[in-house]
């Protein structure tokens, strides 16, 4: 079964959709250079809605560490995911779980990239290129995902409900990743879209 993470919620309504179709994880974007951020405070808030066993995950890019210890102290996600030029060192200095996001806008050449983040607990393989900003619903060539490497490998990058089932057919992601294609604006999830992105992942047989 392919796990799903909703990124880039902003509102509890949203985060509930979410629990109740099945979602596995929420993801909310605390990277100021997004239209999708959200502070901390309000993130708790948010968090307040995640059911039990529901993975919570705070986005960030290249943020201030004190910016990310308050995070870790207001909002207490189960993992962080980095999403900008941070060293496996500098990612793991929290003592938190964390995902980090790989620019596959490059193609073939991103992939030593991979390699470089042994204490990550997931790899995310994201659409755009090195030094452009994610959530761009860019997607990149899905048979380049990599089948050899110990991490799980998470999938994103201009998913939605009409392609979602063929890319995981290709890539064979341990999950997929999803924002701006379960939105009607950013931030703003879209309920037939999710429900929509949830039924298509749902309806591929595991392997
Ligand atoms: O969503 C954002 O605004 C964002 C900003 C900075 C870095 C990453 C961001 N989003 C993440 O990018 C992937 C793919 O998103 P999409 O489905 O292509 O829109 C996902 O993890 C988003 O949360």
């Amino acid at each position: 079964m392919t796990r799903i993470k909703c990124c880039g919620l902003t509102r509890i309504e949203d985060v509930q959709l979410a629990a109740r179709l099945g979602a596995d994880a929420v993801g909310f974007v605390m990277t100021r250079k997004s239209r999708r951020f959200v502070d901390p405070a309000a993130a708790a808030r948010l968090r307040d809605a995640v059911p039990p066993f529901m993975t919570t995950v705070a986005l960030v890019m290249d943020e201030d560490p004190g910016f990310i210890e308050e995070v870790l102290r207001v909002l207490r996600p189960d993992m962080l995911q980095f999403h900008g030029a941070e060293s496996d060192a500098e990612c793991a200095a929290y003592g938190v779980r964390y995902l980090k996001a790989i620019a596959m806008g490059e193609g073939a050449g991103a992939l030593a990239r991979l390699r470089d983040y042994p204490r990550a607990t997931g790899l995310l393989l994201d659409g755009h290129g090195l030094g452009e900003q994610g959530g761009s619903g860019r997607r990149f060539d899905w048979s380049l995902m990599p089948t050899d490497l110990a991490q799980p490998l998470l999938l994103a990058g201009g998913l939605t409900a009409d392609n979602v089932g063929e890319a995981i057919r290709i890539a064979r992601p341990w999950a997929v990743d999803v924002s701006s294609g379960i939105e009607s604006s950013p931030g703003i999830k879209d309920r037939d879209k999710m429900e929509r992105f949830i039924s298509a992942v749902r309806a591929v047989p595991s392997v």
